[in-house]
């Protein structure tokens, strides 16, 4: 978002990460660095880990052994209300069962902002406007959140996100839901946004596009990390994902993008 006023983006350091429960490890030692400023995609196949290395920097699991680090300051070690200044998420958990509308819902991007009932400052009142503008829900500024569709509700969202001007921004599968320009929009929009991006996508050809850098995540363990173009390759998707593909260079960027084919059917008679 174009905010002259935007907090600075930090640096993000995943050291070491571990996370057991009921000695089974969902993480098994993941360490990444997310330099300030930068976006970086983490990508893996299901239940590989990725949430759960969300979910411990925005503070919702503690790692059993690791520290998240921002600033090289230990993100577990400082007052709550400082982290959720700091780093915004939003996840497939973002949850909002009141029936508040979507200019409300956005406003309280500023929550860990404000004291008591504090008012929003005028300063605040654009940057809300302006995030719902960036993310096309100013349309449905009035409207309660529980009446969206879920492609609606997934801007709002992010909306709200971008509006608490966090030095870092988590993003799950931020894409779920949205049509392809709202996709491509929200992807554009991170480029720009001056704050630190760690999100998880699916998209293997979207993370290509929008990531500086893309670690690779199975089993609980980072596989690589790298630029899109060292770390998408032919290899890499087959051995991960156990899928074939073709990498060829997107003839405008440059960027990998990978193409699939369908195993071929079984004719009939032949199964
Ligand atoms: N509270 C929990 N108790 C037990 N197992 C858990 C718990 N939370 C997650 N897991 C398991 O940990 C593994 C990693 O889960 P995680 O949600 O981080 O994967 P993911 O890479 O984000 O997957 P997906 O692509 O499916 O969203 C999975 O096998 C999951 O079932």
């Amino acid at each position: 978002m174009s905010t002259s006023n935007a907090k600075a983006p930090a640096a993000l350091r995943l050291d070491r990460l571990r996370v057991e429960i009921d000695g089974h490890a969902l993480l098994a030692g993941l360490s990444l660095d997310v330099a300030a400023g930068q976006v970086v995609g983490l990508v893996g196949p299901n239940g590989s880990g990725k949430s759960t290395a969300l979910r411990c920097v925005y503070r919702a699991l503690r790692p059993t052994t690791g520290t998240v680090r921002l600033d090289e300051r230990d993100l577990g070690a400082l007052p709550r209300r400082d982290a959720a200044r700091r780093v915004a998420a939003l996840t497939q958990e973002n949850g909002s069962e009141l029936d508040f509308t979507v200019r409300e819902v956005v406003a309280l991007g500023r929550a860990p902002h404000l004291r008591g009932n504090q008012a929003l400052s005028r300063r605040e009142r654009e940057l809300c406007e302006r995030a719902m503008a960036d993310l096309d829900v100013t349309h449905l500024a009035d409207r309660g959140v529980l009446t969206l569709s879920g492609g609606e509700r997934q801007r709002v969202l992010a909306a709200r996100a971008l509006t608490q001007e966090p030095a870092v921004l988590l993003l799950d599968e931020p894409t779920n839901h949205l049509d392809l320009r709202h996709q491509i929009e929200l992807l554009s929009l991170l480029r720009r946004t001056p704050t630190t991006v760690l999100v998880v996508l699916h998209d293997l050809n979207l993370a290509a596009a929008v990531c500086d850098r893309i670690g690779v995540l199975a089993g609980g363990r980072l596989v690589t990390a790298g630029p899109p173009e060292r770390v998408l390759t032919a290899e890499l998707v087959r051995d991960v994902f156990g899928v074939t593909a073709t990498v060829v260079p997107h003839p405008l960027t440059g960027a990998p993008q990978l193409l699939y084919a369908l195993s071929p059917s079984t004719p009939p008679g032949d199964a």
